[in-house]
């Protein structure tokens, strides 16, 4: 098999085209079961805000797993979404034996507000594992893939010997993180101060495990390495000098550097997935998509007030003005 030659540089958005579409005949299962895995006492807003990220960009069924004392805080943001009791470490975070079942799901998006405990940790140690699946691994998951070194030292995940298997996937490209410069500074050692330096340890990253990662800030980059990894896994190896693709988003406005906006960002590549959307695409759609609906938000109400809500709030427009 012929490896993809990688797409140029893309300077501007490819993603008008692509918004999945709705047969006269669908229904919910055909727009994705999503799942987000995340949340704390106190930090009970940021997963929420992902699951209503979910729902107002299209996904079919979203449910959200969290530790159990936040459940009815969760609940009570939309009633669209459905609620996954975890076990809880007894003050609202995730227990130290905490797991969940992903396999009714198409995709899991997991991080936000979750914390660094045992709990969150032993939980993204099994969402890693699970490379058959689409992942979105945001904030406090990027933070313990970190803290515990598991890109550079995957023999370090403690589950190994029980999976059979001595090391982390190498075929990661079904996974999508969405770092903003601190996380991504913990994630590689490159300061969030060196923009290019940073860009260029993701796409290392990228390249090596077939990963995508949004590089998040203004602008916005998606470097991914899903295609070289995707040929892997026919008759040739991945020819690694292939190189990364690129995108840089040109949506988006420094209003949007205000508490939650990520967390909308991750459940809109989370809902772009489990509709079928590949990493990559999924990923600079979404990213796209979220810009623009920053920039409604502050054309209607400007920069300084703009908040999580009001990108929320502007999602539908986004969508109907790139449909
Ligand atoms: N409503 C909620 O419950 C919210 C919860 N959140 C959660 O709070 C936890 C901590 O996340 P935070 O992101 O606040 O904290 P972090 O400590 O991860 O990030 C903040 C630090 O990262 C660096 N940084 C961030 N953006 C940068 C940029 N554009 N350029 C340079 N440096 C940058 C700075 O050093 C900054 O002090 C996570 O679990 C997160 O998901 C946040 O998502 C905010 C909303
Ligand atoms: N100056 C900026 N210009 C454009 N977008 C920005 C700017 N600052 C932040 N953003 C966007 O806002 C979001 C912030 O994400 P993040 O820091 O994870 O927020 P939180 O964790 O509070 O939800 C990202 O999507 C980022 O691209
Ligand atoms: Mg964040």
């Amino acid at each position: 098999m012929k490896v993809p030659s990688p797409p140029p540089f893309i300077e501007s958005a490819p993603a008008d085209q692509r918004w999945p579409y709705r047969a006269a005949d669908a229904h919910k299962g055909n727009f994705g079961r999503v799942l987000l895995v995340g949340g704390s006492r106190g930090m009970a807003g940021s997963i929420s805000l992902s699951s209503m990220a979910a729902l107002a960009t299209g996904s079919g069924l979203v449910s959200v797993a969290i530790p159990d004392r936040c459940l009815e805080t969760v609940a009570g943001f939309h009633p669209g979404v459905m609620t996954i009791p975890i076990q809880d470490d007894g003050v609202g975070a995730f227990g130290a034996d905490a797991s969940v079942n992903t396999k009714p799901y198409d995709v899991v998006g997991c991080g936000p507000g979750m914390g660094t405990g045992a709990g969150a940790t032993a939980l993204v140690e099994q969402l890693f594992w699970q490379a058959d699946q689409h992942r979105v691994f945001d904030a406090d998951a990027i933070n313990i893939i970190a803290k515990e070194n598991w890109l550079h030292s995957p023999a370090l995940l403690r589950n190994s010997e029980h999976r059979g298997k001595s090391t982390l996937p190498l075929d990661q490209s079904t996974l999508v993180l969405t770092p903003h410069p601190g996380e991504l500074a913990r994630l590689t050692g490159v300061s969030a101060k060196d923009r290019d330096a940073q860009i260029e340890a993701a796409k290392s990253l990228a390249e090596r495990f077939g990963m995508t990662i949004v590089v998040k800030g203004g602008p916005t980059w998606v470097v991914s390495g899903e295609l070289l990894k995707t040929a892997a896994t026919a008759d040739v190896p991945a020819q690694n000098s292939q190189g990364v693709q690129v995108y840089r988003n040109r949506t988006g406005n420094p209003g949007m550097a205000t508490a939650g906006s990520g967390d909308v960002l991750t459940g809109v590549v989370t809902s772009l997935l489990g509709q079928g959307l590949g990493a990559f695409d999924a990923a600079t759609l979404a990213v796209y998509l979220h810009g623009l609906a920053g920039d409604f938000a502050a054309q209607a109400i400007g920069q300084a007030s703009l908040t999580c809500r009001e990108i929320l709030g502007h999602l539908p427009a986004a969508i109907r003005a790139i449909e």
